[in-house]
């Protein structure tokens, strides 16, 4: 029997946007996967500190230790690596050490990944995109990741080239709305106005508007109407203005 409601799909991962910024990240090896990893946390703000002995660490991990983007350990693990650690990560080529770093973050309750051992990570990478503040993750929950980098890639190559910039500028001009319109019970009726601005204007015209512009536009907010860019640029302040295209 169908349903009005979603079907549910078991089998699948829980993808989220986790806030790192400031959150202490271990990550245990310095080789190529490590590698992977230190990009991705640094890229979200987080604090880094790698535990490797030195000559393990590969060219890109020992850049970044030199140029003091991640804290350095110079040796293997230990278990007091884990105290006041928010997540791990681990990525070396020894199963032993592996199992154990496992163990100890589930008894800490420390949330981690363990590279090489899919049914000990309480969470997969997966193959990222990112323009300014879009990022999209492909994940096939474990199942083929080379293929989770090739869908990548498609997806990429199918997005224009400026909707990370578009997305930018809906941020400010969304931060300028909140301080226009602050009020939790104004929610319902600014959330119509931005989607509505979202819907109407192209990426070109969300990516030329200026600040002056997005203050122009935030006059509309009040009567709920949505001109374009074109009509922001007419627009005269304080003037009345009954426009066709106050819709
Ligand atoms: C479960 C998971 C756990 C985790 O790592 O979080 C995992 C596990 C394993 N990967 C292995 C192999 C490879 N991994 C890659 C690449 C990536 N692997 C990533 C994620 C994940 N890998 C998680 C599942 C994600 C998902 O399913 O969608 C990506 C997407 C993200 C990232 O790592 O940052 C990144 C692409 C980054 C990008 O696009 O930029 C390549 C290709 C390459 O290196 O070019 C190969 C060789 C080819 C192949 O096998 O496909 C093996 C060894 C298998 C063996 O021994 O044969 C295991 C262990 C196992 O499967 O048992
Ligand atoms: N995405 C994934 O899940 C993938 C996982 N792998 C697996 O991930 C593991 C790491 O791969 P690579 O980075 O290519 O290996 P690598 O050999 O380049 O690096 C291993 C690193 O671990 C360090 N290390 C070893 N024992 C340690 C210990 N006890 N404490 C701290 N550091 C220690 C070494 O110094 C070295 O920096 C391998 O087991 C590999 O099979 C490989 C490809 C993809």
């Amino acid at each position: 029997m169908t349903s009005k409601y979603p079907e549910i799909q078991g089998g699948g991962s829980l993808i989220l946007a986790w806030q790192v910024r400031n959150k202490k990240i271990l990550v245990v090896g310095g080789g190529e996967v490590a590698a992977g990893r230190i990009v991705n946390v640094l890229n979200a703000d987080a604090k880094v500190t790698v535990v490797s002995p030195r000559a393990g660490l590969n060219d890109e991990v020992a850049y970044r230790v030199d140029q003091k983007q991640v804290e350095h350990i110079d040796r293997k693990f230990e278990p007091s690596d884990l105290d006041g650690v928010d997540m791990v990560l681990a990525a070396v080529d020894d199963p032993e050490a592996s199992t154990q770093i496992y163990k100890l973050c589930k008894e800490k309750r420390i949330p981690a990944n363990i590279a090489d051992v899919p049914p000990e990570c309480d969470f997969y990478f997966g193959s990222v995109y990112r323009d300014g503040p879009l990022q999209i993750m492909v994940s096939t929950n474990g199942n083929g990741p080379k293929m989770a980098n090739i869908v990548k890639k498609r997806i990429a190559a199918s997005l224009p080239s400026n909707m990370g910039a578009a997305i930018q500028k809906v941020g400010a001009l969304r931060k300028k709305l909140r301080k226009v319109a602050p009020l939790p019970e104004e929610g319902p009726k600014r959330m119509q106005w931005m989607s509505k601005v979202c819907e109407k204007w192209s990426l070109d015209e969300l990516c030329s508007m200026t600040d002056e512009d997005m203050d122009t536009l935030l006059e509309f907010y009040k009567p709920g109407t949505v001109p374009t860019l074109a009509e922001v640029r007419l627009y005269e302040p304080g003037g009345v203005y009954e426009g066709p295209f106050l819709i």
